[in-house]
């Protein structure tokens, strides 16, 4: 199974650490297309157009996409707009933090699995639950 991981760059990388963890333990369920997403260092070599052409065909490649929206990105935001359109299936995952939600756009979209969850080890039970191990 492909999984495209997305989650916040440019939006805000405070939870990045969170997504390496998240990434490691998705690479039980297939191959995470989205690495870099787990990692602080920004690489400047590639164009705008670059990146968005090359996400975009790593979003029509994957079974499934998997999204941390706890941080608000328009990228992320994009990418599960267009991954609707391509029928795929979306997991969302997103905190709750200082009382705070998420969009109406994510949580009443009938397209979207989404979850809430507190700590890594609420993310590993819904994996466990929603995936299938390879
Ligand atoms: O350098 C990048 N590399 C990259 O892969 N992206 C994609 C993947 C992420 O899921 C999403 C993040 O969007 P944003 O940067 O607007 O927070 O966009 C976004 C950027 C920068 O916008």
């Amino acid at each position: 199974m492909k999984i495209y991981f997305s989650g916040s760059i440019r939006g805000g990388q405070q939870d990045t650490d969170l997504y390496a963890d998240l990434i490691r333990e998705l690479k039980q369920y297939g191959t995470v297309l989205t690495e870099h997403i787990g990692c602080k260092t920004i690489d400047h070599t590639l164009t705008d157009q670059e990146i968005h052409d090359r996400d975009i065909a790593w979003v029509k490649e994957s079974d499934i996409v998997i999204a941390e929206v706890t941080v608000p990105s328009l990228g992320v935001g994009y990418e599960i707009g267009r991954a609707i359109d391509m029928k795929k299936r979306i997991i969302c995952l997103y905190r709750s933090l200082n009382g705070k939600t998420s969009s109406a756009m994510i949580l009443g979209c009938k397209d979207l699995q989404c979850f809430q969850y507190s700590n890594l080890k609420e993310a590993i039970a819904i994996f466990k639950t929603n995936l299938k191990a390879k």
